[in-house]
């Protein structure tokens, strides 16, 4: 997969591509419903998709509660894994997002990446203060020569399946009705970073990942299927990890600390990609280290066990 990050200087070679439009914030099965339409209505064509970073509503509301299910990153794995061949992540800034909507479909669809087909979700907005829908550009296509398909919306179980519905899940700690809805595990994917290095005296060192920016998933503990993506360490891990700030340490600053079961190395500055299996508790205040230290040779049973039956 290629990743094209500006729409005026696009290679000969990274035009001509079908390609679904959108933020596809998790890549749920909606989104990958979208993305097979893009598929089928041009099977020879590259398949590409349109996307933007930062996510318009970072740019338009910047201080606002993260949301991210996904970082760039991370939606890039994704993407990669389901097929996609060409990433146009266009960079969301005053320039792009000043644009009406004719503007959009002439100078980024048409001209600046040449797709030959475009397809959009039936509630799709686009153009300055989203003055576009999907009619819209479906008329802009008859007139600068590209294909749109407007998809339904996909449901399941009569509830929508939306990036909204995967956060209330994950703030109600149910990973797995998630992970129902985006047919995959929800991942927390980035560097291990140093933490307080309290964990190896514990007996439980833990590789801290930062999740700022992202939506947080209820505080607590979870099992976890462990990818290193990165380095000598390479490979897939059991584990359990503790999403939240830690009380016992009176810390403030949320992030996701996994400790891989069978596994001694380094892995500072790896890529990790952690994904939540099932949450097992709330984070808690104990009276002594002890006390945390027999909860969490307990957590470490409980995950072992939920994890060997997957
Ligand atoms: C399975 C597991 C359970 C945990 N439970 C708690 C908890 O209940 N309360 C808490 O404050 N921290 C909890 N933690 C976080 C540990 O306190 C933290 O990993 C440890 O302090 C190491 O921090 P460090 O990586 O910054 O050195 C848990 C960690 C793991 C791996
Ligand atoms: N089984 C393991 N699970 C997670 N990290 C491990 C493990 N064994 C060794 N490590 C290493 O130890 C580091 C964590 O140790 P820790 O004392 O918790 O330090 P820190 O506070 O910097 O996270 C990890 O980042 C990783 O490099």
């Amino acid at each position: 997969m290629r990743i094209i990050r500006d729409y005026q200087f696009v290679r000969p070679e990274d035009r001509g591509a079908t390609a679904a439009i959108g933020n596809f914030d998790g890549v749920h099965i909606g989104h990958q419903a979208v993305i097979d339409l893009a598929r089928r209505a041009a099977p020879d064509a590259p398949l590409g998709i349109v996307t933007f970073e930062p996510h318009p509503r970072e740019f338009f509301a910047k201080d606002a509660p993260p949301f991210r299910l996904m970082n760039a990153a991370a939606k890039a794995h994704r993407l990669e894994k389901i097929g996609v061949e060409r990433l146009y992540q266009l960079n969301f800034n005053t320039g792009l997002s000043g644009l009406t909507a004719e503007e959009f479909a002439r100078d980024v669809i048409a001209k600046g990446l040449g797709l030959t087909h475009v397809v959009v979700g039936a509630d799709f907005c686009f153009g300055k203060g989203r003055s576009g829908n999907a009619q819209m550009l479906k008329e802009f296509g008859e007139t600068y020569g590209f294909g749109v398909t407007i998809a339904d919306l996909v449901t399941q179980d009569t509830a929508q399946v939306s990036s909204t519905n995967i956060r209330a899940a994950l703030s109600e700690g149910r990973p797995r009705d998630a992970a129902e809805m985006l047919s995959h595990w929800h991942r927390i994917e980035g560097a291990v970073i140093q933490g307080d290095q309290r964990g190896r005296e514990l007996g439980y060192p833990t590789a801290n990942m930062s999740i700022d920016g992202l939506h947080p998933p209820k505080f607590g503990v979870y099992a976890v299927l462990v990818d290193v993506l990165t380095g000598p360490h390479k490979g897939s891990y059991h584990g359990a990890a503790s999403i939240g700030v830690r009380p016992m340490f009176g810390v403030n600053t949320p992030n996701c600390e996994s400790f891989l079961f069978d596994f001694k190395g380094d892995l500072y500055g790896e890529t990790l990609s952690v994904a939540l299996v099932d949450y097992l508790r709330g984070e808690e205040k104990f009276d002594g280290l002890d006390a945390l230290i027999t909860q969490m040779d307990a957590d470490c049973t409980r995950a072992r066990n939920i994890l060997a039956a997957l």
